[in-house]
């Protein structure tokens, strides 16, 4: 007993690191990423957006006291009213209108992906399901991290994706991800070993949904 989120990182280090390293984080830090990969990823990564909002939605219902109804409430707010509209602004500055954007056919990596996430968090507590959105809230956050460390990487305006990795590497997303590691260490500190097994299979799987997003990103297949 007394896990922490370094934990589930540590119980499945060879998809973690698969996730972090992935060749399209690669690419797109060493400037080397084809531009239809990224607009690829753009587009669906839209979608991915209005179902994590649902999955704010059911964190919300999934909630057990005040303090948890607003943060899943804050979470959802900023996703419509802020997130939303930032990625919209930034989609067309590859070309992709908002237009395209309404008419997009679904992928397969991003339907699996939003419903796997959706469905443990109707299996199980809001536990299971923060655990499902911590690749996410937590992974983008040390990606950017890792990139900064990296030599290759290219940063200012030689690098097309600049501003993505400006965005994640950001205080306020930074302190995000900070805020969302310690919900998750305080609670994984109370877990029995056979829960934490639990809680390790669905990072896992969330993961590995991760590394297929990109992958789908880079092979640009519905
Ligand atoms: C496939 C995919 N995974 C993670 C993120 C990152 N992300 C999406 S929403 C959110 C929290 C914002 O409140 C974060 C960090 C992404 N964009 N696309």
């Amino acid at each position: 007993m007394g896990y922490r989120f370094d934990d589930l990182t540590a119980a499945c280090q060879d998809d973690w690191r698969g996730y972090i390293e992935h060749a399209f984080v690669r690419r797109l830090g060493d400037a080397t990423l084809e531009e239809g990969a990224f607009r690829h990823y753009l587009q669906q990564d839209y979608l991915f957006l209005i179902h994590f909002a649902r999955a704010y939605a059911l964190a919300a219902y999934k909630s057990r006291d005040l303090s948890e109804l607003r943060h899943a409430f804050e979470g959802l707010k900023t996703i419509l009213d802020v997130e939303l509209g930032l990625h919209v602004d930034y989609c067309r500055g590859w070309g992709i209108s908002e237009q395209d954007l309404a008419r997009l056919p679904e992928a397969r990596a991003t339907l699996a992906y939003t419903r796997y996430v959706l469905d443990t968090g109707h299996r199980g507590d809001l536990l299971d399901l923060h655990v499902a959105l911590a690749p996410c809230l937590i992974g983008y956050g040390e990606i950017a991290q890792w990139l900064n460390g990296r030599d290759t990487t290219v940063r200012g305006a030689a690098n097309p994706y600049d501003a993505w990795i400006a965005m994640y590497e950001s205080t306020a997303f930074q302190q995000a991800m900070a805020d969302e590691r310690a919900w998750l260490d305080a609670r994984l500190a109370e877990v029995t070993p056979a829960r934490f097994a639990e809680l390790t299979a669905v990072f896992r799987d969330a993961t590995r949904l991760e590394i297929d997003f990109w992958q789908m990103g880079l092979d640009q297949r519905l």
